[in-house]
């Protein structure tokens, strides 16, 4: 990325605030004795060669005055905006630290402070603390903070919802870290552009407060005293007023121009607009976490992952909504499972649930979520967030928005291993590095220090599967990992997953809606409809052992090697019901060719017809099928 040059007026700027912080820092030493000189002879004199500002009614020197008051108007500036703007982000980031109930409550006292009328505030709380330059400087605080709240709040809620804080609370790091390291190092640059902009906006409220005066007192005196000094006398000496009028309007431009430079490189070196999917809702990132040597037991079995009677449901003011519906299945060791299914079908957030990343409204049921063996639900937090962290990596779909922005490489690939293996910062980093070899990411050690937007794609990508695998995970949950990639890339990426499965073991549920990619990395294919699972079987039977018509229709929407290319690929008709429109019956039913009253009437079961191979329909299409009866179940 190209640096960016500062225009010509910005740099003015910048140069201005450069020499009103050399004033305040010089300007009392220098000019003090001038300054505090009276001189009987030259009352309230205008400008001139030796006063270019004039005199005041002591026959002070103006100009000298100005200089003086530099320190003092910027001292109280720089007070009231870091008072107001360390407030409004303290209350601002409540709501995301205290959770959904008590952090709406906190919104809502942010809200209620916001409907105040700033100024009766400041005034307010300017005359409790008593007039002069404190109460000047907390009542225009307090002024300050809901608006600096509400700002920290909405980008704080924005960045906390963002992949790659999903993806770091998946390391299960601790909440003021997550804070500091996620959160606030991305939110800072418009938080600098608002500070400086407070700050500009303090020095003109104190100058006004001063200048009605309610704000600093004699013997002191900021830009605000000594104009109101010269306002008495505008007409008969225009430039007394002048100086400290000039002083405060080049101070507020010159803060307000020098925070949108900070912020403009602030932005410009961190952050870059995360690509989104566009498909929906954008949804990647790096999730990581992984299992010890040691690992948890698999309790009498060695599956990594088992689910029973998984439901996710979501409470609206429409209803409730409740796009995965009782869907099972178990990933044994070093399996590699696929979810495949149209746009909306559940696969997304059956992998969230198992990751423990619904956030509410959601809510997940399940009969069985468990990790080899360990249902982290009925395990203590801290438990909990360790078997979660320890035994599951999560991989999403776009690698850019799975990787904070502000961090390098090397700090986001071995913060699992600090966080939960006890690594030192620096045995994290070798760690790391070693996982980027593992991968084979060519130049590991320079990566380490590049951020994320100096990578390409793919590069990325293998970054974020990296993240996972620091603590050698036993089970990879990656969900439409190469869909924002190109097709070489997304072969490589694929080929990286592959190996990690070959060569640690380690299972792998790959979520795609591409049943080719499926079916060439998988041995075994869960196909879901309208939020439930309607088909399971081997991926390299698939052509010849579908029996779901669903299952049938999207091999034959899928080009083969050996199809006549002179025929249009196959569509599936019609369209997924809506959530809130999911007939009783079968769901495929209405783009079904083969469906009866029974399929719309009553739901077919997951029946096992098989090893490794069920089918929840009630006409099963190809080789001879039993077509069971089956309870009804919603
Ligand atoms: N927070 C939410 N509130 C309500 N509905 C949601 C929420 N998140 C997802 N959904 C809905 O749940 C359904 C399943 O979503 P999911 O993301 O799991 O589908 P998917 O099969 O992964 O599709 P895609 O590949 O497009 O992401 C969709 O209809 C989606 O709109």
């Amino acid at each position: 990325m190209g640096r960016k040059r500062l225009s010509p007026a910005r740099v003015a700027m910048l140069a201005v605030f450069g020499v009103l912080l050399a004033l305040a820092l010089v300007g009392p030493m220098l000019w003090g004795d001038r300054a505090a000189a009276v001189d009987l002879e030259r009352l309230g004199e205008g400008a001139s060669w030796a006063h270019p500002f004039g005199t005041d009614d002591l026959g002070r020197d103006m100009l000298a005055r100005v200089l003086v008051a530099t320190r003092l108007s910027l001292v109280l500036a720089l007070l009231t905006a870091g008072l107001g703007c360390g407030l409004g982000l303290l209350l601002g980031l409540l709501p995301t630290v205290l959770g959904p109930r008590l952090g709406k409550l906190a919104g809502s006292a942010i809200g209620l402070l916001l409907a105040l009328p700033g100024l009766l505030l400041a005034l307010l709380v300017a005359t409790i603390t008593g007039v002069g330059a404190t109460g000047a400087v907390v009542g225009l605080a307090v002024a300050i903070a809901p608006a600096f709240a509400r700002l920290t709040q909405t980008l704080a809620a924005q960045v906390a919802g963002s992949e790659y804080v999903a993806a770091a609370r998946m390391t299960g790091i601790s909440l003021p870290r997550l804070m500091l390291r996620h959160v606030l190092p991305n939110i800072a640059p418009a938080l600098v552009l608002q500070v400086a902009m407070a700050i500009g906006g303090a020095l003109l409220a104190l100058s006004a407060l001063s200048f009605l005066g309610l704000g600093v007192q004699e013997p002191q005196y900021d830009w605000g005293a000594l104009l109101n000094a010269g306002l008495d006398r505008i007409y008969v000496t225009p430039a007394a007023a002048l100086g400290p009028g000039i002083a405060i309007i080049v101070a507020g431009v010159a803060f307000n121009v020098t925070g949108d430079a900070l912020a403009g490189a602030l932005a410009g070196e961190t952050i870059r607009p995360a690509r989104r999917s566009g498909r929906g809702r954008s949804r990647s990132a790096a999730a990581s976490s992984a299992v010890p040597a040691s690992g948890p037991s698999a309790a009498g079995s060695d599956a990594v992952l088992q689910v029973d009677g998984l439901s996710v449901t979501f409470e609206g003011e429409g209803g409730t909504l409740t796009p995965v519906r009782d869907v099972s299945f178990s990933v044994a060791a070093g399996e590699r499972v696929g979810i495949v299914g149209e746009s909306g079908s559940g696969k997304s957030l059956t992998a969230l649930a198992i990751a423990d990343l619904i956030e509410p409204p959601g809510t997940v049921q399940a009969e069985r979520l468990a990790l080899h063996g360990r249902d982290p639900r009925e395990l203590p937090e801290r438990e909990r967030r360790r078997l979660l962290v320890t035994s599951l990596a999560m991989v999403f779909q776009d690698p850019l928005s799975s990787l904070n922005p502000v961090l390098r490489i090397e700090r986001q690939v071995g913060e699992a291993a600090q966080a939960h293996l006890g690594a030192t910062r620096g045995q994290a980093r070798v760690r790391a590095v070693e996982q980027l070899r593992e991968l084979r990411i060519p130049g590991a050690a320079r990566r380490m220090r590049q951020h994320p937007h100096e990578l390409s794609g793919g590069m990325r990508q293998r970054v974020t599967i990296a993240m996972g695998l620091t603590t050698r995970p036993s089970l990879i949950v990656a969900d439409e990992p190469t869909t924002a990639l190109d097709v070489t890339v997304q072969r490589q990426v694929l080929r990286v997953l592959r190996r990690v499965n070959a060569e640690h073991g380690t299972a792998v549920v790959l979520i795609s809606h591409d049943i080719s990619v499926i079916s060439a990395f998988c041995e075994r294919v869960l196909v879901m409809y309208a939020g439930r699972v309607v088909e399971e079987l081997a991926a390299d039977r698939m052509r010849v052992d579908a029996a779901h018509p669903y299952t049938r229709a999207l091999l034959a929407a899928t080009p083969t090697l050996d199809a006549d290319l002179d025929r249009p690929l196959a569509t599936i008709p019609g369209r997924q019901p809506a959530l809130d429109a999911v007939p009783g019956g079968c769901a495929f039913a209405p783009r079904c060719a083969h469906a009866s009253d029974r399929c719309r009437e009553r739901l077919p079961l997951l029946e096992t017809l098989g090893e490794g191979r069920r089918v929840a329909c009630w006409h099963p299409q190809g080789a001879a099928l039993p077509v069971r009866e089956q309870e009804m179940k919603r």
